[in-house]
C-alpha cells in the first residue's frame, strides 16, 4: 500500500472514533458557525504575490522541524509578511497538526485559512467550519468525481471555499465542476513524493480559467514563481521552504519582499 493509500486508511477510523464522540451538534455550536468567512480566491485574484504560506511541522517525505515557535508566531509573521492566506495542516499522525493549530491560527489572523487535511467526509468541513477555516481541501487522488461534488456542495453550503487539488491530467478531468473555486497542482506526488515544477507546467493549459490556478509545494525560490506565472497561476503553496528556517515569518517577509521587485 502506498503513503497515501495509508493515510486514507487511517483517517477513516479516526473520523468514525471522533464522530462517535463529538457529535455534529456540538460543532455547530461554535461561534465561527455564525461568522462569515474571507474569500482566498478574490484575494489572489487582487494580489501581485499570491504567496499561500503554510503552518507545516513535518511530513511524511521529510521530518521538517519547526524550530520550536508556536502557531501564533509562525502565522502572525505569515500575515505580516503579506500572505494572500494561511494553509495551517490538521493531520496529526503524518504531520503533527491538529484542529486546535487551526483554532490557535484563527484567534491570531484575519486572513482567509485554509485547512489542510485529507477530507474524506462531511464531518471534518464541519469540524473546519467549526475551528475558523474559510476553504477547504480536496484530494482528487482520494475521491470519486461523485464525492468531490457531494463534499464541495457541502462546503459551499456553509460558505467555505474550495481548493481541488490534482496531480495529472485524469485526476482533472474528473474533477472539473462548478462547485470548486480553486484548482491547485501539486507538484509533490503523494505516493512517491517526487517533487517536479513540470507538474503545474503540464497541466495549467487544461485548466478553465473560470478557476484560480494554483500550484502547490516545492517551490523554494522566486524564480520558480516567475517561471509559473505565465502559465496563469495566480497562488503558490509554500510550506517547508518557510517552515525550516529559524523565523517563519521572517522568511516569508523576505520572500514577498524580492517577489515584489
Ligand atoms: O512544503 P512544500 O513543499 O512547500 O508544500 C506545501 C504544500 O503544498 C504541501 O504540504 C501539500 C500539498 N498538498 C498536500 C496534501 C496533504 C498534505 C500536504 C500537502
Amino acid at each position: 500500500m502506498n503513503i497515501l493509500d495509508k493515510i486514507i486508511v487511517d483517517k477513516k477510523r479516526e473520523v468514525i472514533l471522533k464522530k462517535s464522540i463529538i457529535p455534529v451538534s456540538q460543532l455547530e455550536a461554535s461561534v465561527f458557525f455564525a461568522k462569515e468567512t474571507i474569500s482566498l480566491s478574490q484575494n489572489l485574484r487582487n494580489s501581485n504575490s499570491g504567496i499561500i504560506a503554510e503552518h507545516k511541522r513535518r511530513s511524511p517525505s521529510k521530518s521538517v522541524i519547526n524550530h520550536g515557535f508556536t502557531v501564533e508566531e509562525v502565522v502572525k509573521g505569515y500575515e505580516s509578511a503579506g500572505a494572500c492566506g494561511i494553509s495551517v495542516l490538521t493531520d496529526g499522525k503524518y504531520f503533527g497538526g491538529s484542529l486546535d493549530d487551526l483554532l490557535l491560527a484563527r484567534a491570531s489572523v484575519n486572513i482567509p485559512l485554509l485547512r489542510k487535511e485529507f477530507i474524506v467526509d462531511e464531518y471534518q468541513i464541519l469540524e473546519a467550519k467549526a475551528h475558523g477555516a474559510d476553504l477547504i481541501l480536496l484530494i482528487a487522488a482520494v475521491l470519486t468525481r461523485e464525492e468531490i461534488k457531494l463534499l464541495s456542495e457541502f462546503a459551499k453550503s456553509l460558505g467555505l471555499e474550495v481548493l481541488l487539488e490534482v496531480h495529472n491530467q485524469e485526476e482533472l478531468e474528473k474533477s472539473i465542476m462548478p462547485t470548486l473555486d480553486m484548482i491547485g497542482v501539486n507538484n509533490r506526488n503523494l505516493k512517491t513524493f517526487e517533487v517536479s515544477l513540470d507538474f503545474s507546467k503540464q497541466l495549467a493549459a487544461q485548466i478553465p480559467d473560470e478557476f484560480v490556478k494554483v500550484s502547490e509545494s516545492g517551490i523554494s525560490s522566486i524564480e520558480a514563481i516567475q517561471e509559473l506565472k505565465p502559465y496563469g497561476y495566480k497562488g503558490f503553496l509554500i510550506g517547508e521552504n518557510f517552515m525550516k528556517t529559524d523565523n517563519a515569518g521572517k522568511a516569508a517577509t523576505e520572500f514577498i519582499k524580492q517577489l515584489a521587485l
